[in-house]
């Protein structure tokens, strides 16, 4: 769908487009209600200015539809889709990235009790395991805005692709 479109295009249908980038109600509604946009750059920088800050309620909700970094989203959903894109960068091939990806997953998992959620586009397997490996230093509060960050960049990067083809 195109901007213009996208302008034009009934709420509900707005609301389908934005919910693979961010399953954030409020996000959701904010930028739905802030149409028409005058240009793709008003667009996004309405959408990153309304990813920030998020209730940790949102940050909950929103990664509850992340997959896990190396394990291929299934299904043909455009969340799916996106996922699988987004990840394309980080090689599966490898059975040691593969273990170790999977081991610093659970060790995320088990100390802040959440999904390792990094931006993963345009980042590589050893990208991905230095940032995994850094943030497992950190503490929650240390944590909580990195998240956020990368909720965000995850979801300004899959508008944007959304309404650019
Ligand atoms: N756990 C994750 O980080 N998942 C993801 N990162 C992305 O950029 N796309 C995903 O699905």
């Amino acid at each position: 769908m195109l901007l213009e479109q996208f302008n034009a295009a009934p709420a509900r249908e707005a609301r389908e487009l934005l919910k693979p980038c961010l399953d954030v109600p409020r996000w959701i509604e904010e930028i739905t209600a802030a149409r028409p946009f005058a240009s793709l750059d008003a667009l996004l920088a309405t959408a990153r200015g309304a990813a920030d800050p998020f209730t940790p309620a949102e940050l909950e909700g929103a990664l509850s539809h992340h997959p896990r970094i190396g394990e291929k989203a299934s299904g043909k959903s455009a969340e799916a889709s996106m996922s699988r894109n987004e990840q394309s960068g980080v090689d599966q091939r490898d059975p040691e990235t593969v273990a170790a990806l999977a081991e610093g997953n659970r060790a995320y998992e088990e100390k802040f009790g959440r999904v390792f959620l990094i931006r993963a586009a345009g980042r590589s397997a050893n990208e991905v395991l230095t940032a995994l490996q850094e943030r497992l230093g950190h503490t929650p509060e240390q944590e909580e805005p990195v998240v956020a960050e990368q909720l965000r960049e995850i979801a300004v990067l899959r508008l944007e692709q959304s309404l650019t083809r």
